[in-house]
């Protein structure tokens, strides 16, 4: 029994449909449609609800006589079978069959969660209502009337459930613009095949159901579609929906960076749909929303992709030695690479491929040698090397020396910071039951230095700052989404809101912020400035996000002037012709001259797309942020030096033989890879994880199957980082770096975030 608390908007009673069993009072309101049958005796209602969330569409089913077309097919378009809005085969039969001369009413579609048989799981399962109103006298005139109420319905349903406000005061004038186009990108031999079949079979109907015109085109090559989003006018489309694996969005989103007008085209709304063997980011995206991962993913991949909201994604600036990249998934190294390379071969097995290829990978487990730095959003405090015994040697010597004074310290850190090559950021902290705190310094050799220090303000401030920083990443609000794609309230996300979960006192370049960054100095009077930095810090990614995402008048990427080379692309991205300077450093604010002038995202105005699916004038207001691009990429990345100069002072770097390197920005890897629990679509951040040399065969299999779950994050194994850029230097020209799952040699590769650059078809 559902219980109504909200506004009623339309009420009247209705047969439902095909088998006319009795009268049902039927309510419309905000949250969904009540609906009980109607006893004969008294008015005893057996309330149903369906809820408008789960709502796709509303067709009206009115029909004057069997002899005019069906009301609920369309033309067909004969120039192309796989364009347009046509009524599946054998759609809805049955209902048809049920209509009389004289018909009027709806039909819903709809896709409320229901238990799933024989387990406790919830799934989706489409469900069709279709409400005929009473007729008394099947004369004309009653007809008519009947006619523009079920269009009244219809149409407020259809509002409703695509968040178009209504007009409540003339409920007749509320009627949803006609959508704009689709596009499909369709790559038949992505995973075990079978794409095209279940754009076919499954995905069709729904598009039918939502009213949502396309055209789908299949690919035939690799880099299709890649020369087609650099081609096509884009502004003609409502968005690019692929169904393939994570290759193809890869190439998609790659290939709109490489035109004139990326930073327009790449408002155009990317939406995926599962038809590869890994699909990482439709099950980031499903998991976002909130729906299984796990099962039926076609189905509740369609369902939110028809439900979706605008909503921004961070992409990464990938710089390799010749080209530069744009990524939205991951950067692999070690295992995960070999695995995700090794197990090509065997596609045809889907989302298997990668279980047999861990299976292989860890029976003959390697280990590679390299060095892995990175710029961290708090202070970095390293795990111990996976030799715990050292670790554990470095304790005990610790706690004896429990008196060591601050001379200790300060002489550690002259020697630290005089020996960076060998104490590359090794800083490790514990507290003991009587509030003193040991720091250790130890070198890759596991040579230790240990000294102890009794509770400082600034250890009280980082204890503090990092239970802020977990309070903050907990209640980060990643529903500032964007508004419906048609339209619905104005936006309320602004991208200065863009909450970049950085708290901690160090950790973050002197580039992004005025002062010297004091990263290994425990000095309590910093305290203050640092948090300055880091504000700074904040406000200049975010804005750089806001400014990329809001305005490309003003970014003017048509003034980085191609270079002869700049396009010289090898069909992935953009060739270097010069290595950035010095200048990757955002200026500070005073150094006028250098100024970029970039419009700003208004607070309430929004940005999106009207009620009709047009391109909305935004309202913007004037700023001024300073910073840089490199002359080789349309996207300045402020963070990275060029790759054949040292990492900034400010950065940290880890050497040594490593089983796994992994940078992920999406919670998900594939269905049952949980990568990065808490990562959102637009956090800003990159979830850096090493796995060193140490860990033993059934520990790397433990480890692979926890996983499925996100329980990795817990290993002792696995050190996870959140950063803002990572370079990667391997030693060794074994193995491979897969980025986004497409495979590179080993080389020299670092990453910048670019907080929600994109724009995806995601959350409801
Ligand atoms: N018609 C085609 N013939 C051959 N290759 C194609 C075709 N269309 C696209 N491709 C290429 O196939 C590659 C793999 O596609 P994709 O990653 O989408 O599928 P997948 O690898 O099976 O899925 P996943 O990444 O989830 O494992 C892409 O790099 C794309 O360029």
């Amino acid at each position: 029994m559902a219980s109504r608390s909200d506004e009623v908007i339309l009420e009247r009673d209705f047969l439902l449909l095909p088998k006319r069993k009795g009268r049902y009072r039927v309510t419309l309101s905000y949250g969904g449609i009540y609906f009980s049958l109607i006893s004969n005796n008294s008015a005893h209602y057996e309330e149903s609800l369906l809820k408008i969330s789960d709502i796709v569409g509303c067709h009206s089913l009115c029909k004057r006589d069997r002899s005019t077309p069906n009301p609920l097919s369309r033309p067909n378009d004969k120039d192309n079978i796989e364009s347009g809005y046509v009524e599946p085969q054998n759609f809805l039969r049955h209902i048809r069959n049920a209509l009389t001369r004289f018909s009027c009413g709806f039909v819903i579609f709809a896709y409320p969660f229901v238990k799933k048989k024989l387990s406790s799981k919830q799934v989706r399962q489409r469900q069709v209502f279709a409400f005929e109103i009473p007729s008394s006298t099947n004369s004309e005139e009653e007809f008519e009337k009947n006619t523009s109420d079920a269009d009244k319905w219809c149409n407020v349903i259809n509002c409703l459930s695509r968040d178009i406000p209504l007009n409540l005061q003339d409920l007749s004038s509320n009627i949803p613009p006609q959508r704009k186009r689709w596009l499909f990108l369709i790559n038949p031999f992505s995973g075990p095949g079978k794409a095209h079949t279940i754009f076919k079979q499954d995905i069709i109907p729904v598009l039918f159901e939502a009213s949502i015109p396309y055209k789908a085109i299949v690919t035939t090559h690799a880099g299709h579609a890649s020369e087609l989003v650099k081609t096509i006018d884009l502004s003609e489309w409502y968005g690019v929906v692929i169904v393939s694996g994570d290759g193809l969005i890869f190439e998609t989103i790659n290939g709109i960076m490489q035109r004139d007008d990326w930073a327009s085209s790449l408002k155009t709304p990317i939406g995926c749909l599962p038809g590869g063997s890994g699909n990482a980011l439709c099950c980031s995206i499903n998991y976002a929303a909130g729906e299984p991962v796990d099962s039926s993913m076609v189905l509740h991949s369609t369902f939110v992709l028809v439900k979706h909201r605008v909503v921004p994604m961070d992409l990464v600036a990938v710089h390799l030695p010749d080209q530069t990249l744009f990524s939205f998934l991951s950067i692999t190294w070690g295992i995960m690479a070999d695995i995700d390379y090794e197990s090509e071969k065997y596609r045809n097995l889907g989302e298997t491929r990668f279980t047999v290829g861990a299976v292989n990978r860890i029976l003959g487990l390697r280990t590679y040698k390299g060095r892995v730095s990175f710029l961290p959003i708090a202070e970095y405090v390293p795990m111990a090397d996976n030799d715990t015994k050292v670790l554990s040697k470095i304790r005990r010597l610790s706690l004896r020396s429990r008196s060591s004074s601050k001379a200790t310290l300060n002489s550690l850190e002259d020697d630290r910071n005089g020996n960076a090559a060998k104490l590359i950021g090794h800083k490790s902290f514990s507290m003991d039951e009587n509030g003193f705190r040991d720091c250790q310094l130890y070198t890759e050799t596991g040579e230790a230095a240990s000294l102890t220090e009794t509770s400082s303000p600034l250890i009280e401030e980082e204890i503090k700052t990092n239970k802020n920083l977990e309070e903050n990443m907990k209640n980060f609000e990643m529903e500032k989404s964007f508004p419906a794609s048609e339209g619905g309230d104005a936006a309320n996300f602004i991208h200065s809101d863009l909450q970049l979960p950085i708290q901690s006192v160090s950790g973050l370049p002197n580039s992004i912020g005025a002062g010297d960054n004091k990263l290994y100095k425990n000095d309590p009077n910093q305290l203050h400035i640092d948090q300055k930095v880091v504000e700074n810090g904040h406000n200049y990614i975010s804005r750089a996000a806001s400014d990329l995402n809001s305005s490309h008048e003003d970014f003017h990427p048509e003034q980085v002037t191609p270079t002869p080379n700049s396009h010289n692309h090898t069909g992935k991205g953009y060739t270097p012709t010069s290595q950035c300077t010095a200048d990757w450093v955002p200026q500070c604010v005073e150094k006028k001259s250098d100024h970029m002038t970039v419009l700003k995202t208004g607070g309430s105005s929004g940005e999106g797309r009207d009620a009709a699916g047009n391109d909305e004038e935004v309202g913007v207001e004037e700023e001024t942020y300073l910073g840089r691009k490199a002359d080789y990429s349309p996207v300045p990345m402020p963070l990275l030096a060029p790759l054949d100069q040292p990492v900034p002072e400010s950065w940290f770097s880890v050497e040594g033989d490593f089983v796994l390197v992994l940078g992920v920005y999406q919670t998900h890897l594939g269905s049952d890879m949980l990568a990065a629990p808490d990562a959102r679509l637009q956090d800003g951040l990159i979830n850096l994880m090493m796995v060193r040399k140490g860990v033993s065969k059934a520990a790397m299999f433990r480890l692979f199957l926890s996983f499925s779950q996100g329980n990795h994050v817990t290993s002792p194994h696995v050190e996870i980082i959140k950063v803002l850029a990572f370079r990667l230097e391997p030693f060794s020209s074994n193995g491979n770096i897969m980025v986004d799952g497409e495979r590179f040699d080993p080389a020299p590769i670092q990453a910048q975030v670019l907080p929600g650059l994109a724009r995806v078809m995601a959350i409801k």
